[in-house]
């Protein structure tokens, strides 16, 4: 889950004032950072001693120096400016070696992928994914809390009840998909700029407010707003505090106003979902059963049948505030990645695309379905294709460590430490990836039809957008891999089509590919920069 292009606007051009706290973090931190006693090395177990087992490799800095802790507060700050690039450099320099990188208030163990085979499925208690994000986000403030708007319910209410509704969902959703186009993008008769993030972050945010919320609510002017600025108060306030110590956070957090806004985002979310959620919760089982057997059920239900008949009001609301953070800046940041892509390259992706919609609507009787979607192999393998190499961070798999654990070769992760792995750097293998730093749209769809039978079966599990894997890693692996990637896909192909079957797109005259933004490991698309729109005629 990626920093928002909101947040970077907002950090960029507001708060001027909040520099000086800044300085005055730094300054502070500088003296924290000279008393953290965070663990740089491994160690293993032999004989009952502990010994030493792996140096790491300090990401942006020389590998060792004779003043430990100033290289390692001009690494930190150097990584919040070039964490992104320097991760690369890491990994090509120190091949095989555990990496750590140096976050404004702590680090990660950034493990090679070997690691990963053996650690994908450790359960929750060993070590935590929604943890991890409480704690990068500083959830104490943020009230990005692990407990209350990740965790358990959270993963079965969009495994088990969003996951499996896609069937039905398509139909809803390309209906909201369709007016949203209608009522955000300009009249674009003739070649019309489009500041792509702006305007699809509105529309992402009305598709997902259609299935959190239903038809009325989903175009809710309050309801938008509250959804789509959670995700980047919560960035502005945490990016902010993270650079001061953690017991001055508190009394820093207040003069920040997003820290203001995210109160009042929740009475917000209260003033308008408490009434339904509480109906809801007073409709008779039979009644509720039949309204949502005919289709009329939303994301509010679903939390509600997740939660058990003892969960409160509030916490169905914060809940759902949680997984629209998790949905809405992740699915319009890769939508705007699709859109530039193709923009940069309309005349050569277009005209297969379109033909392979056409197919698909014909082959599925002309009713645009999930089954019609599925067919979408090559759109399918473009969207798949600017992920790889617009990745939201350079790194993934992001965990943290509740109890000690031996890896297979005898290093111990210590409790309370951080791991990730290298996922940008992973995802340009020249043995996986020919020509890694190409973009060819069509690669994982040539994978899934070139070579023998067995290649293309282990293809069609591996090469998927939604697949993840050890060269796949934007949307995480293993046991907390991103159970909401599935409705990600059917929303970004569902906007994809509707741009393909109505526009034509360019960029602007002598202008190439907008270049990402980077903060730390994150990278964002440019979210200033418009793309020319114009409405295919007939
Ligand atoms: C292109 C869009 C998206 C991207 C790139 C993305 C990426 C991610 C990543 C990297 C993780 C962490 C996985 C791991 O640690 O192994 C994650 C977790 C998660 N995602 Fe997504 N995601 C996207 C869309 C969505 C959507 C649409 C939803 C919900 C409808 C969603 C819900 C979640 C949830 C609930 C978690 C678990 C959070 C936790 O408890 O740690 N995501 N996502």
């Amino acid at each position: 889950m990626g920093i928002t292009g909101d947040a970077i606007k907002a950090l960029a051009l507001e708060h001027v004032a909040l520099m000086s706290a800044i300085f005055i973090g730094s300054l502070a931190l500088t003296f924290a950072v000279s008393l953290n006693k965070n663990q740089r090395d491994l160690y293993s177990v032999q004989n009952g001693r502990k010994v030493l087992s792996e140096k790491t490799v300090l990401v942006g800095g020389p590998d060792r120096s004779a003043w430990p802790w100033l290289t390692e507060i001009r690494a930190r700050f150097r990584y919040m400016r070039a964490g992104h690039n320097d991760m690369f450099v890491a990994f090509k320099n120190y091949s095989g070696r555990i990496l750590r990188a140096p976050l404004a208030d702590y680090s990660f163990f950034v493990l090679p992928p070997a690691y990963m085979e053996e650690l994908k499925s450790l359960p929750p208690t060993t070590m935590s994914s929604s943890i991890s994000v409480e704690e990068y986000l500083l959830g104490g403030l943020t009230t990005m809390k692990a407990h209350d708007m990740l965790g358990d319910i959270t993963w079965q209410v969009v495994r088990n009840h969003l996951t499996q509704k896609l069937d039905n969902l398509v139909g809803p959703l390309a209906e909201a998909n369709r007016n949203a186009f209608q009522d955000e993008l300009p009249d674009c008769s003739d070649w019309t700029p489009v500041v792509v993030h702006d305007v699809f972050l509105q529309i992402v945010g009305r598709m997902t407010g259609r299935t959190f919320v239903g038809e009325k609510l989903s175009t809710n002017k309050l309801f938008l707003d509250t959804y789509i600025d959670f995700a980047t108060c919560v960035f502005v306030v945490s990016s902010y505090l993270k650079v001061l110590p953690a017991f001055l956070r508190p009394l820093f957090a207040p003069i920040i106003p997003e820290f203001w806004k995210i109160k009042r985002i929740h009475a917000n979310n209260w003033k308008l979902l408490a009434p339904i959620v509480k109906a809801k919760k007073q409709e008779p089982k039979e009644q509720a059963e039949e309204r949502k057997a005919a289709g009329d059920g939303d994301m509010l239900d679903w939390l509600l049948e997740a939660s058990g008949p003892n969960a409160t009001v509030k916490e169905i609301l914060t809940r759902q505030l949680g997984i629209g953070f998790a949905a809405i800046h992740t699915t319009t940041n890769h939508m705007t990645n699709c859109l530039y892509d193709l923009a940069y390259r309309w005349d050569e992706y277009a005209p297969p695309l379109i033909a392979e919609y056409r197919e698909a609507l014909r082959e599925t009787d002309g009713v645009l379905q999930k089954q019609t979607l599925s067919k979408l192999s090559k759109l399918d393998s473009f969207m798949k294709e600017s992920m790889r190499l617009n990745p939201p961070s350079s790194l993934a798999f992001n965990r943290k460590v509740l109890k000690d654990h031996t890896l297979s070769d005898g290093k111990v992760l210590p409790k309370s430490c951080w791991i990730a792995v290298p996922a940008g750097p992973l995802m340009l293998t020249e043995s996986q990836f020919p020509n890694p730093h190409v973009f060819d749209g069509f690669r994982y769809h040539r994978m899934r039809q070139e070579g023998s039978e067995e290649s293309k079966t282990a293809a069609a599990k591996t090469s998927q957008f939604t697949s993840t894997g050890q060269y796949s890693l934007v949307f995480g692996h293993g046991r907390f891999a991103c159970p909401g990637r599935f409705y990600a896909g059917v929303e970004i192909k569902l906007m994809l089509i509707h741009v393909l079957e109505n526009y034509e797109l360019k960029l602007p005259d002598g202008s190439g590919r907008p270049q990402n933004f980077h903060f730390a490991d994150a990278g964002i698309p440019d979210p200033t920069k418009h793309v020319l729109f114009r409405k295919l005629k007939g």
